[in-house]
């Protein structure tokens, strides 16, 4: 039978290369930069300009489609996930790279139906990278087959995280204190290309052994979980139980047994959920 959403996926990928050329040219030029929840949590025109030239594009294909945007979140749109349709876009996934040109920056664009993602695209539009998956048909990069590493001692491990943009001293304590554990399991080292859906798609192509972070967001992951399972990876919550997309928690791996060894050496805390009602505006 032949797929009822290769045409939405399709429409994905040419909108996500759009995209790439829009911030790949505007790495080139200036990049004024604007604060979200703080001081370090950024955000710019381009990316708000990217988000609207994305959702823009679908709603002309599939008018009855709904949204999750980065930006149209920020900008007080809810972040639902029903079971209707529902494209979910990062329009900018390493907006603090952007801003300093440091040269990993992807487009993120999920698909889901009844909460379960259908296809991701990740590209990563300066290493002009085409990250893809569809459910049940594998994943790929720029149309070569991923598949995720083989390694189970994670003492041979490279495990990929990042700091977030929380600067409560409490909050970077725990992270610290997570970091010391994974580096004295001992792994062989530590990376962060400063984009989640870079690092998730690094798991995918079998780069690093695992991914995991708190603070991440929905619209960072959707399309990238996809891509790390489709791989042959797992996903699990940072306490070792199921993953929960809008619970800012993730791991990404690329097997049950590294993820249990991290589950052990991370040191939980939670967040506000991406779906938590938000406060009444008085
Ligand atoms: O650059 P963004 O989209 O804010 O995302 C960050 C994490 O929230 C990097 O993955
Ligand atoms: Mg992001
Ligand atoms: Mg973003």
């Amino acid at each position: 039978m032949a797929d009822p959403w290769q045409n939405a996926m399709d429409h994905a990928v040419a909108v996500a290369r759009k995209a790439g050329e829009v911030v790949c040219d505007a790495l080139r030029g200036d990049r004024a930069v604007m604060t979200k929840s703080s001081v370090v949590d950024l955000v710019t025109q381009t990316d708000q300009k990217v988000e609207q030239l994305i959702i823009q594009s679908v709603k002309e294909k599939f008018p009855t489609h709904r949204f999750i945007g980065e930006e149209s979140v920020a900008a007080g749109e809810p972040c639902v996930l029903s079971d209707s349709p529902t494209w979910i876009i990062d329009p900018i996934d390493g907006t603090t790279n952007f801003v300093h040109a440091f040269p990993f920056v992807a487009i993120s664009i999920g698909f889901a139906i009844n909460k379960q993602v259908e296809f991701g695209v990740v590209f990563s539009c300066v290493e002009d990278k085409m990250f893809t998956a569809r459910r049940g048909k594998g994943a790929f990069c720029n149309g070569e087959p991923l598949q995720v590493s083989r390694q189970e001692a994670v003492e041979q491990a490279m495990v990929a995280t990042e700091f977030g943009s929380d600067r409560d001293a409490d909050v970077v304590d725990k992270i610290f204190q997570s970091l010391r554990n994974i580096l004295c399991l001992p792994v062989h080292g530590v990376r962060g290309a400063g984009s989640a859906a870079i690092n998730m798609c690094l798991v995918a192509s079998g780069c690093v052994e695992a991914y995991y972070e708190i603070g991440i967001h929905v619209w960072d992951v959707a399309a990238a979980s996809l891509i790390v399972s489709e791989a042959g990876g797992v996903l699990m919550d940072v306490d070792g139980g199921d993953v929960d997309l809008m619970s800012r928690r993730i791991i990404a791996a690329n097997s049950k047994t590294i993820t249990e060894r991290l589950v052990k050496a991370i040191v939980p805390f939670s967040l506000p959920r991406d779906d938590a009602t938000p406060p009444k505006k008085s």
